[in-house]
């Protein structure tokens, strides 16, 4: 039997209210949208997608932070979404999150010792000289020096003050991480280096991370799993080596084609794919495929149905009526979205 997954995301929704004018009556911004994800113990899941794709939302959601409209959240078997506030509350100590803004979980005006043993004294009612030890021991963990203990903030470079943000999320022992953008404001070697902490971090503690990122070089170089949002909704996901060499959406290979690859003559070969226009107004999403107006395969299909997810090749999921006609245009059930294929897809329109 496989180990059961430490999370399970099961087609969550969340919504928000636009409001157009005076007397109209507000729009539903639709900002997730039936998205389901496993995360197995250990494992880091990349989560990737345009700016207003819905990533931090679905991040948020998972710790209601904001108010799921449906579906189901479960953490070691707990449901979160019908916990109670104080209930919930008590949970947050199984699912912390890291921002990309290490302020948004450090108090500029409290001490180390204090912001980041925070969690200890909340969920574990450690006080004083207990406390302190603990906040010591955290410290050498994420690679900074015990005697921080009465800086504050301000004091540290915004590489350590992630390492601090890292701390305090790591400080009850969760059993989830979510990472939002932990690394995008970071300079490249900052970003290696808190990168190569967090894959230390899961070795040592086993720690399983939704590492939520636009930066999909970055989310490579963690995640196992990798799953792709477009406007709300997850478009494909299935493990990084599969998913990064036979993107299966023809979302995900146009985002792949921008990514830089280190090796010069490669590069000069590979064909970047810009996608036409800008991505749809959430509140008024395209009929049938979300994603048809700028897909350069679309058939007639992808106008009026909204497709079902489809197992593809070494796990994984995709939301595409092309590889739903896959083996009859590709003889295979991952798609070679190459320009053969696409010709051959418009031949098929
Ligand atoms: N509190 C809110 N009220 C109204 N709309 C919101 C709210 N939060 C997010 N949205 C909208 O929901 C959609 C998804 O936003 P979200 O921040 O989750 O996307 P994202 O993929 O994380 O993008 P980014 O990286 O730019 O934050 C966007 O259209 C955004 O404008």
């Amino acid at each position: 039997m496989s180990t059961p997954p430490v999370l399970a995301v099961d087609a969550l929704s969340v919504s928000f209210p636009v409001k157009r004018g005076l007397f109209r009556r507000p729009d539903r911004l639709r900002a997730v949208d039936d998205v389901s994800f496993e995360l197995a113990p250990g494992e880091v899941l990349g989560l990737v997608g345009e700016s207003g794709s819905g990533k931090s939302t679905t991040g948020r959601a998972l710790m209601r932070l904001v108010e799921p409209d449906a579906g189901s959240v479960r953490l070691r078997e707990v449901e979160l979404t019908e916990l109670s506030g104080e209930q919930m509350r008590r949970h947050r100590r199984h699912i912390q999150m890291v921002f990309q803004d290490p302020y948004s979980s450090l108090d500029p005006s409290m001490v180390i010792a204090e912001s980041v043993g925070e969690p200890l004294e909340v969920h574990e009612g450690l006080r004083g000289r207990q406390r302190d030890e603990r906040v010591r021991e955290l410290l050498v963990r994420v690679g900074l020096s015990a005697r921080h203990l009465e800086r504050y903030p301000y004091e540290f470079s915004g590489g350590q003050r992630q390492r601090l943000a890292i701390a305090r999320a790591l400080a009850v022992d969760p059993a989830v991480v979510v990472c939002d953008e932990a690394v995008s404001a970071l300079d490249v070697s900052t970003q290696n280096q808190i990168i190569n902490l967090l894959e230390r971090l899961r070795g040592e503690l086993g720690t399983s991370y939704l590492f939520i990122s636009h930066d999909l070089s970055v989310v490579r170089r963690l995640a196992q799993r990798v799953a792709v949002m477009y406007l709300g909704r997850l478009v494909e996901d299935g493990p990084s080596e599969r998913l990064y060499s036979r993107p299966a959406h023809p979302y995900t290979e146009a985002l792949l084609s921008a990514v830089p690859v280190p090796d010069p003559v490669a590069q000069r070969r590979r064909e970047r794919i810009v996608l036409p226009g800008d991505p749809p107004d959430p509140t008024d999403p395209p009929r049938g495929c979300p994603f048809h107006p700028r897909c350069p395969y679309a058939m007639d299909v992808c106008r009026e149905e909204t497709p079902a997810p489809t197992p593809v090749d070494g796990g994984g999921r995709v939301r595409c009526h092309l590889h739903t006609a896959g083996p009859v245009l590709a003889g295979g059930s991952v798609l070679e979205l190459r320009p053969a294929a696409r010709r051959e897809a418009r031949g098929a329109d």
